[in-house]
């Protein structure tokens, strides 16, 4: 059985160096993983991980640019076009590994993930191919500090996992980065830091959030922008009707918190359940629900 993980989600949520922990993790536990980089911008030359698979060496976006005569982002739509035309490519490069899991670093065009056919395109041929696969998609834990961003980032989760019916496991990274106050623990996002007691808010995202309290900021906006208070609502209750997004917390300081993200993949792909049975790891909130 061979195995595939797409980690995805908007520039610079940190991707690759999640990507290259979870190689690291996986060889200190002695199990076979490789790295496919997708991103035909990525400068792979001196990282740690040498891809297996590697997109630039079908086209690169500096070739897009120079023979094409494209900018930055055409050149790189252009590049998954033109994959998109060569899967035979990709499938025969996937060809040669059995029994390994794959670990696919995406690039951080939001187009990618909310309506470009690329995505889809390539899980249906991984599907095809017999290859389990499932989906991550990282925002950044610097989102929390301002709950409309915040929110921006769950409705671009939903809708990248509404396009592509996959096994799915969001995570809020870069957890290291948060802040807590000391002095007042109830001073919440507005001061740039997250009260412990509201992270949970977050990793399992509250709508309430975005209601605006008497004096508050939202309250303020809300009156002087009624529609931008009926989009609010509006949202609220979207989120409120379709609770499909919550996160995982990813501190690469603290091995656990991989070990949680890494237990929660194998199980969404039911990873090695052909293989001997293994102790059960423990799969419940409790993990993250410690944060409160
Ligand atoms: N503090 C902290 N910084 C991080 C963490 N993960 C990534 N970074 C930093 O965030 C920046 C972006 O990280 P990348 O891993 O390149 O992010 P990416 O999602 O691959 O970015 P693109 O491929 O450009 O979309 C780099 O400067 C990293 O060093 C983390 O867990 N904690
Ligand atoms: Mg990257």
């Amino acid at each position: 059985m061979r195995y595939a993980v797409l980690v995805t989600g908007p520039a610079g949520a940190g991707k690759s160096t999640f990507t290259a922990s979870f190689l690291t993790h996986l060889s200190t536990t002695r199990r076979t993983a490789h790295l496919v980089n997708l991103d035909p911008a990525a400068v792979t030359e001196n990282s740690e991980y040498q891809p297996v698979i590697d997109i630039k060496d079908l086209i690169s976006v500096d070739d897009a640019m120079s023979e094409l005569g494209y900018g930055p982002n055409g050149g790189l739509v252009y590049c998954f076009e033109y994959l998109l035309e060569n899967m035979d490519w990709l499938e025969e490069e996937l060809g040669g590994f059995d029994d390994d899991y794959l670990i696919f670093d995406c690039p951080g065009q939001i187009e990618l993930y909310t309506h470009h056919p690329f995505l889809p395109t390539l899980v249906r041929h991984l599907n095809r191919m017999g290859i389990r696969t499932c989906a991550t998609y990282l925002i950044e834990s610097q989102f929390m500090e301002d709950k409309y961003k915040f929110f921006s980032g769950v409705l671009s989760a939903m809708s990248a996992m509404v396009n592509l019916e996959i096994p799915w496991i969001n995570i809020m990274s870069k957890m290291d980065l948060v802040t807590q106050n000391p002095d007042d623990p109830a001073s919440g996002a507005r001061n740039g830091f997250i009260a412990r007691k509201n992270i949970a808010r977050f990793l399992d995202p509250d709508p309430l959030l975005l209601v605006a309290a008497p004096g508050d900021d939202a309250q303020k906006q809300a009156e002087m922008n009624p529609r931008f208070h009926s989009l609010n609502q509006a949202i609220v209750q979207l989120i409120e009707d379709h609770p499909l997004v919550s996160f995982l917390p990813l501190d690469l300081s603290d091995p656990d918190t991989l070990e949680t993200v890494i237990s929660h993949i194998d199980y969404t792909m039911q990873y090695g359940e052909d293989e001997e049975p293994r102790e059960p790891r423990d799969m419940d909130e409790g993990d993250f629900q410690e944060m409160d």
